[in-house]
């Protein structure tokens, strides 16, 4: 039998007996509904003839028993749905974070939208829409029903229930393609939003202010201009739902009564006649007013459906043995996500284990991507990666992330503990203790940050904001990304200008570390713009435009003299990757 990947279908059908039961409830409900409209019948055409109160004594007690039993069922019904929407997250919420977290193949913006969409269909699964969606099934009862108090009464509910079938069907046609926009332009209009409260400083500093509010006022107005269309357009056909029903009903009432004075039905059967063409044709009335819920659900299955056709991060892989640190780049081509413009150009080249390199070249030659796709965040168009002979696609990527230390060049801090920054959040996985304690400091006192964690209010349980930086310096934040990047001693470092905010004696001190890290035989590649790390690296590897230029030991690159014409700050490297005179001091460190 072959397992479903999808996370969604698989959850959606280990729901499946709860659905079936939904189903049969809601034919349960829908065959009490009608003991109203009997309880009637028998009023009039038993009860009030033979004026026999004891019948009706009878009958209101099996009417009041049916309604109990009715509410039961109801509640039963709507347990169930609330059930199987627990059920959907018990199942499926963990593997769509883990892809949400872990994909690299999906945008951001595909990955924002992923978890809102699986929580529209569990809000959907426990709404009205749903159970009118049960119900519909049922109306045919009803027709049936009604064709049996008489044909005439069954054929107007018949072309009843189309014309309202057919109004439904118009109305979500006519939508359709605007709802989808709309959503998308919403969601899309979200995250512009956000970005601008993010860099709300960077607004008011450079007097953008009023320009970024138009900017997101005309977005609005656009938004609202095209919500209230469609609001406009569903609400034309509701309307006319309305009518219709009311008008139909009326008409079954006048239809009964035209039969009952040709002596064709009781006079109990023109009450039930209308009673029964209401409720038949409801379901689809109450399908229009949820439209909006099912449109909104239809479209979040379709988007997560996709989604989730994206390769399952949390597929199990063979345990491997601990990386000795031989990096080996196999033509590896990176490309612009759906364009032909390409960043990293046929790369090839190996690190042995215990290898310190420099990655250096200008601006956009492409230094953090090749780190990035190194570390695994962007996987390569062509060509392979492999970390001690096995394709990084073959290593469980949470495992093999224990011996990387990876240093991105923005250090992406989450807004938790210092502590549990540098470690990884390891205390929610394994719990914490003296153990991850004694890591931690480890790691921090290596980067050199142990003595500048200190000085926070909180020292390692100081919780860092949910804010940009997190409300640390640059350069406390580098150093605190540096202590997370050698937390649990790795094999592999991967470091994006980890000197880029430090004063001279953090640079120094960053110097000792990769000594150390030399020392203990961990391959390390550190990107830099600055020739300080240089005298303690191995190797150094010239990038420009995605080609590699030079890669060889350092003593080679930096004899080789630099040419006249291209000047450049003192301890600045220049575009050839050759050293200036001395190493650029920085200010104080912040
Ligand atoms: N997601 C992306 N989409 C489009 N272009 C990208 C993307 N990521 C990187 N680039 C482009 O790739 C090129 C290399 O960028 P990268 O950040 O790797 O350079 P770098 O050598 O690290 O530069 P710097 O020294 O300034 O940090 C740049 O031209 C950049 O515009």
């Amino acid at each position: 039998m072959q397992v479903e990947q999808n996370p969604l279908r698989y959850a959606l059908k280990a729901c499946r007996r709860h659905f079936w039961a939904v189903g049969l409830f809601s034919g349960l409900i829908n065959l009490l509904y009608l003991a109203p409209s009997i309880f009637m019948l028998q009023v009039y055409d038993r009860v009030v003839p033979t004026r026999g109160v004891p019948t009706l004594l009878v009958l209101s007690l099996i009417l009041a028993v049916s309604l109990i039993v009715f509410a039961l069922l109801d509640t039963v019904r709507i347990r169930l749905l609330m059930r199987a929407s627990l059920r959907l997250e018990k199942i499926a919420a963990s593997n769509i974070l883990h892809r949400i977290i872990g994909t690299g193949g999906a945008s951001p913006a595909q990955r924002a939208q992923a978890m809102r969409d699986f929580d529209t269909l569990r809000g959907t699964l426990t709404g009205p829409a749903i159970i009118a969606l049960f119900d519909a099934p049922w109306a045919p009862i009803y027709i049936i029903i009604s064709w049996l108090l008489h044909p005439m009464i069954g054929m107007l509910a018949l072309v009843s229930s189309l014309l309202l079938i057919a109004l439904a069907v118009a109305s979500d046609w006519s939508v359709k393609k605007s709802v989808a926009e709309v959503s998308q332009r919403t969601s899309q209009a979200y995250r512009s939003q956000d970005y601008s409260i993010q860099a709300s400083e960077v607004a008011r500093a450079l007097g953008m202010r009023e320009a970024v509010v138009r900017r997101h006022l005309s977005e609005r107005a656009d938004l609202a201009k095209r919500q209230s269309d469609i609001a406009g357009n569903s609400g034309g056909f509701l309307a006319a739902t309305k009518f219709l029903r009311l008008f139909l009903q009326s008409m079954a009432l006048a239809l009964g009564a035209y039969l009952a004075i040709n002596q064709e039905i009781s006079a109990g059967a023109i009450f039930a006649a209308s009673l029964i063409l209401g409720r038949a044709l409801q379901p689809v009335e109450q399908i229009l007013n949820a439209m909006k819920n099912v449109m909104a659900a239809q479209n979040a299955y379709k988007g997560l459906d996709h989604f989730c056709r994206l390769p399952d991060v949390t597929a199990t892989r063979t345990t491997l043995p601990t990386p000795r640190g031989r990096i080996e780049v196999d033509d590896v081509t990176v490309r612009v996500p759906g364009s032909d413009r390409v960043l990293l150009n046929k790369l090839s080249f190996t690190i042995e284990p215990g290898t310190i390199v420099a990655l250096v070249g200008p601006s956009g030659a492409g230094k953090s991507t090749l780190l990035r796709t190194l570390s695994g965040g962007v996987v390569p168009d062509e060509g392979e990666v492999r970390i001690d002979g096995a394709r990084l696609s073959d290593w469980n990527p949470d495992e093999l992330g224990r011996h990387v230390g990876y240093m991105p060049q923005t250090p992406t801090l989450f807004p938790a503990s210092v502590h549990a920054n540098i470690s990884r959040f390891r205390a929610l996985t394994e719990g914490g203790g003296e153990a991850l304690d004694k890591e931690v400091l480890a790691a921090a006192m290596l980067a050199g940050a142990h003595e500048v964690i200190l000085r926070f209010e909180h020292g390692y349980d100081t919780r860092l904001a949910v804010r940009e930086g997190g409300g640390l310096s640059s350069g406390q934040r580098q150093l605190v990304a540096l202590a997370r990047a050698l937390f649990g001693s790795p094999a592999i470092f991967y470091l994006d200008e980890p000197n880029a905010h430090l004063d001279i004696n953090g640079e120094t001190r960053l110097i000792a570390t990769l000594q150390e890290l030399k020392a203990r035989g961990a391959t390390v590649i550190v990107s830099t713009h600055r020739t300080g790390l240089l005298q303690a690296v191995d190797k150094v590897l010239l990038l420009r435009d995605g080609v590699i230029q030079v890669y060889d030991d350092r003593a080679k690159v930096l004899r080789s003299a630099p040419p006249p014409e291209e000047a450049r700050e003192p301890g600045q490297l220049d575009q050839r990757g050759h050293a200036g005179e001395q190493p650029r001091a920085q200010g104080g460190q912040s």
